[in-house]
């Protein structure tokens, strides 16, 4: 819900992502196949296709930290704020960083990061929150969650953003 630079949207189809810095929580082989889930959520409602990059100039620079972090928006240790995303748009545009004072899991306990992190993208994409406590897109975490994560709210709102490709 940051929208840094006024985009409202990314205006390209296949948009690229990188790990800056992982968690200890988790293997980085289950981290990648979280995050790459969580992408996976929103590239079926979009039509968007998300790319990892190892080079430096990807679209959305993903990374674990702790309290101050370079941004203006440090995280506030365990529990609290879980993390966050910037808006579309250049630099630090689309860039997610989730707090490394929680206990990340695959799981039940801790805080799932595939549910965190879809919540994220879309931020990234340029979704605001949802009023609707079913929505993906509501402000607070809860752990559980239909199998479809996407309410059709926030399958409509990111269908206004982004014409569902052919
Ligand atoms: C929706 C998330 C995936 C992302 C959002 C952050 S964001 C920017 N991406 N919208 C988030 O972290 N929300 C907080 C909101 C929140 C709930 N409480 C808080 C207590 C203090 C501070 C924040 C909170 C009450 C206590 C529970 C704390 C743990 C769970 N925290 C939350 O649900
Ligand atoms: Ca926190
Ligand atoms: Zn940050
Ligand atoms: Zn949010």
């Amino acid at each position: 819900e940051y929208s840094h630079i006024q985009g409202t949207r990314w205006n390209k189809n296949v948009i690229t992502y990188r790990y800056l810095l992982y968690t200890r929580d988790l293997p980085r082989n289950t981290v990648d196949s979280l995050i790459a889930s969580a992408f996976n959520v929103w590239a079926k409602a979009s039509g968007l296709t998300f790319v990892r990059s190892h080079t430096n100039n990807a679209d959305i620079m993903v990374e674990f930290v702790t309290s101050n972090h370079g941004d203006m928006y440090p995280f506030d240790g365990p529990r609290g704020t879980l993390a966050h995303a910037f808006g579309p748009g250049l630099g630090v545009g689309g860039d997610t960083h989730f707090d490394d004072d929680e206990h990340w899991t695959a799981g039940e306990r801790g805080f799932n990061l595939f549910l965190v992190a879809a919540h994220e993208f879309g931020h990234a994409l340029g979704l605001k929150h949802s009023r609707n406590p079913d929505s993906l897109m509501y402000p607070t975490y809860k752990s559980s969650r239909s199998a479809n994560l996407l309410s059709r709210e926030d399958v409509a709102n990111i269908n206004t953003l982004y014409s569902k490709l052919l």
